[in-house]
This record gives structure tokens, C-alpha cells and sequence, in this order.
């Protein structure tokens, strides 16, 4: 909500929203116009209220030229200032890295239809935008079915200090975009998105170009736009050749029809676990160096029955390496140093998810929940250029 907005008594104890107070009363230097003698003029209850409202929180003064000036006293906050979010008016505002046209930027639309998408040039740009209050939510790539983990963002997960709210899955259908008129066979290099260009492995091969990384899927696309790159194709979707004016040269080019992106919902504030829907529980933990250590990390699942959906190992960048004694002998051996991150079918709400987790506690050298949030049971389709 704009701190502009006040609220105003209805006088039945429920607060009526009135548009910001004309600008010249949060003016301090401009001559205040003389406000109408009360009672002369037929208002309203509620103009009224907010003419008392004013009145209350503004000083008068005379000024050095005899005008009435203004000086503005500090807002009480009420309760709606305080409400959690949406923090802009009605419009949740949701960060995602790339520009119109990513595949980000339609997970974002399906995890908050109607939201405001905010695009972010990196990943880490849209985790501070959540922590600094820039927008609400951030919905960003966690791992693919044909490409894999998107380990920076595990990375920024253990980092930041976000909770994962939801998650939602895209089938992702890959373009092959290019200037009108350009054939494919004239193509010399073909832009995208790493991750895009790793699913597209075996058209890009065949297509025999030098494959170069940017940023993001629809970067690409605006950057041949905007040079009028003939040569050179993107790897994108078809909304991304709709706003950038570009041809869809070949549709559906990644390497299997089931390419499907998992997206993370993130936000300041965790959402209360519940039992009424499916619900999955992300965790990262590190353990000590030892024979079958992780044998009975994951064993506390196992024995609840709890099904693992998801595992990942990631380098402790604080100490990535152990030297330890291995012997009388003097000989030294170096251990390679690993933060887990588990994702689990349950909710924080079950009993057999918080047996697990004080369980695992036991053995654990750290142990944080990420999130506990509804999973996402379907696949969400990704518009086509058909
Ligand atoms: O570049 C984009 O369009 C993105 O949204 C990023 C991203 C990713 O990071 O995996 C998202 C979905 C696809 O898997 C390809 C790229």
C-alpha cells in the first residue's frame, strides 16, 4: 500500500481507503489555500472525518509572507500499513531473472496469475528485491528434467534468507528464433540460455553453429533483434519472438517432448504448513565426514516412510576441504566438504516429517528448513508458436 493512502473512520469501527490527500497538504514550503469554514459547505460524514483527519495531523503556522503554512506531522501507522502483502496496492509484485518473454517470467505468472512480473538481470537481484522489500515474491528456476540442478540457486538459497513458499512446474517449449526472413541453415551461432541450450543438445548439433551462453532465454532474442543479427538464432519461446519481432524458424527443438522446469516460490515470510493437500518440505543439512554417514541421514526418512523426491550435494564454499590424519603412517587425505539439500513428500505439520527432522538432528553438524509448501501435482504447458 502507498504510505500516501490513509484510512479514514466510518465511525462502525470498519476504516473507508480514500486516494492520497491532495499534494499541496504534504507540501511544507507552498502557501496552504484557506480552508473552507466548516459548516458552510454541505460534506459528507466521511469528508468530514478526513478533513478532522488532516486537520489532526497537519500544523499550521504563519509564514515570514503571511501565508498559512503547512508543516506535515508524521502518519500514525494504522493496521493496513501493517499488512503482510500484498505490499503495492492490489498488485503482487514477483521478481524473476530475464526480460519479458522468459520462461521465468511465465512461472511467475502461473504462481501468481494477475501478479505484477518485476524482471531481475541475475537471480541474486531477485533475492534481494524479496529481502529489501523491492517486491513481494521472486519465483526463479531450481532444476530441469533433461539439464539438471540450477546450482546457483541453491547456492542462494543457503545464502539468502528467503522461505520457499511454492513451487510450480512449466513444460518448457523450446523456438528456434531468428530474423524474418533467415532460413536456418544460414544460422553461424545460436544464443540462449545455458540451461536451453543443454536441452536442445541434439538439434544444435545437427544445426552445426557455435552455441553461446547469455543470460537468459529471451535476452537472446532481444539481443538479435535489436542488432539485426542475421546470422545468429536464439534459442527461446514463442511469446519471446512475438515481442522481439522475430521468426519462429523451428518449433519444439528441445531434445525430449518431456522437458519440464521446477520453479521455487520464495517470499520474507514462511506459510503455515498444513495436512489438508500434499505438501513437500525442502531441507539442507551437512553431516560429519564418516562411513555411512549419509547412509543414515537418509535412513531417518526411510524408516518414516517418507518419500525423498529430490537430493543434491553442494560444496561448503566455507570449508570446502578436510585434511585429516589417516593412519600412524603420517599419511594425510583430503575430504571434500558437502551441504545436502533434500526435498521430502510431507508437511512440517505431520508428526513422522518432525520425527524425521529431530532425528536427523541428532547427527547433523547444521540443520535448516528451507520451506514447506503445497506441491505442485500438475504440469503447467508453455504457450506454442501453433
Ligand atoms: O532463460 C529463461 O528464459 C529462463 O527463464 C531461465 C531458464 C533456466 O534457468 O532454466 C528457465 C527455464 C528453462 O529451463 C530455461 C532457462
Amino acid at each position: 500500500m502507498s504510505s500516501l493512502y490513509h484510512s479514514v473512520s466510518q465511525g462502525d469501527g470498519s476504516y473507508a481507503q480514500l486516494p492520497p490527500l491532495p499534494s499541496h497538504s504534504r507540501q511544507s514550503t507552498s502557501p496552504a489555500p484557506p480552508l473552507p469554514p466548516r459548516g458552510l459547505q454541505h460534506r459528507s460524514s466521511s469528508e468530514a472525518d478526513l478533513q478532522q483527519l488532516q486537520e489532526n495531523s497537519l500544523q499550521l503556522r504563519n509564514n515570514d509572507h503571511g501565508f498559512r503554512e503547512i508543516i506535515p506531522l508524521p502518519r500514525p501507522l494504522s493496521m493496513l500499513d501493517l499488512a503482510p502483502q500484498p505490499t503495492h496496492g492490489c498488485l503482487l509484485r514477483v521478481a524473476y531473472q530475464g526480460v519479458p518473454g522468459a520462461y521465468s517470467e511465465m512461472a511467475a505468472g502461473n504462481a501468481y496469475p494477475n501478479c505484477e512480473a518485476v524482471p531481475c538481470e541475475q537471480f541474486e537481484a531477485a533475492f534481494q528485491a524479496v529481502e529489501q522489500w523491492v517486491v513481494d515474491r521472486a519465483v526463479l528456476p531450481i532444476e530441469n528434467s533433461l539439464g539438471g540442478s540450477i546450482h546457483r540457486n541453491y547456492d542462494l538459497l543457503l545464502r539468502h534468507r528467503l522461505h520457499i513458499v511454492g513451487e510450480v512446474q512449466l513444460a518448457v517449449h523450446h523456438c528456434l528464433l531468428g530474423i524474418p526472413g533467415v532460413k536456418k541453415e544460414e544460422l553461424v551461432r545460436v544464443l540462449s540460455h545455458p540451461q536451453a541450450l543443454a536441452q536442445c543438445e541434439h538439434t544444435l548439433s545437427k544445426l552445426n553453429v557455435i552455441r553461446e551462453a547469455v543470460d537468459d532465454t529471451a535476452g537472446a532474442a532481444q539481443f538479435i533483434a535489436a542488432n539485426n543479427l542475421r546470422d545468429t538464432g536464439a534459442v527461446a519461446s514463442s511469446r519471446a519472438a512475438e515481442i522481439y519481432g522475430l521468426e519462429v524458424l523451428a518449433d519444439g527443438i528441445q531434445d525430449d517432448s518431456d522437458n519440464v522446469t521446477r520453479f521455487l516460490m520464495l517470499a520474507r515470510e514462511p506459510i503455515m504448513p498444513r495436512t489438508d493437500r500434499p505438501f513437500k518440505t525442502s531441507i539442507t543439512f551437512t553431516l560429519e565426514e564418516g562411513p555411512g554417514s549419509l547412509f543414515k541421514a537418509l535412513a531417518v526418512f526411510a524408516l518414516r516412510d517418507l518419500n525423498l523426491t529430490k537430493i543434491e550435494s553442494r560444496p561448503l564454499r566455507k570449508r570446502p576441504l578436510r585434511v585429516a590424519d589417516d593412519g600412524s603412517d603420517g599419511a594425510k587425505s583430503v575430504y571434500f566438504d558437502y551441504l545436502f539439500f533434500v526435498d521430502f513428500e510431507a508437511s512440517m505439520a505431520e508428526q513422522r516429517a518432525q520425527n524425521a527432522l529431530r532425528h536427523l538432528q541428532e547427527f547433523a553438524t547444521f540443520l535448516r528448513v528451507l520451506g514447506s509448501y503445497p506441491m505442485d501435482v500438475s504440469i503447467k504447458a508453455c504457450p506454442t508458436s501453433q
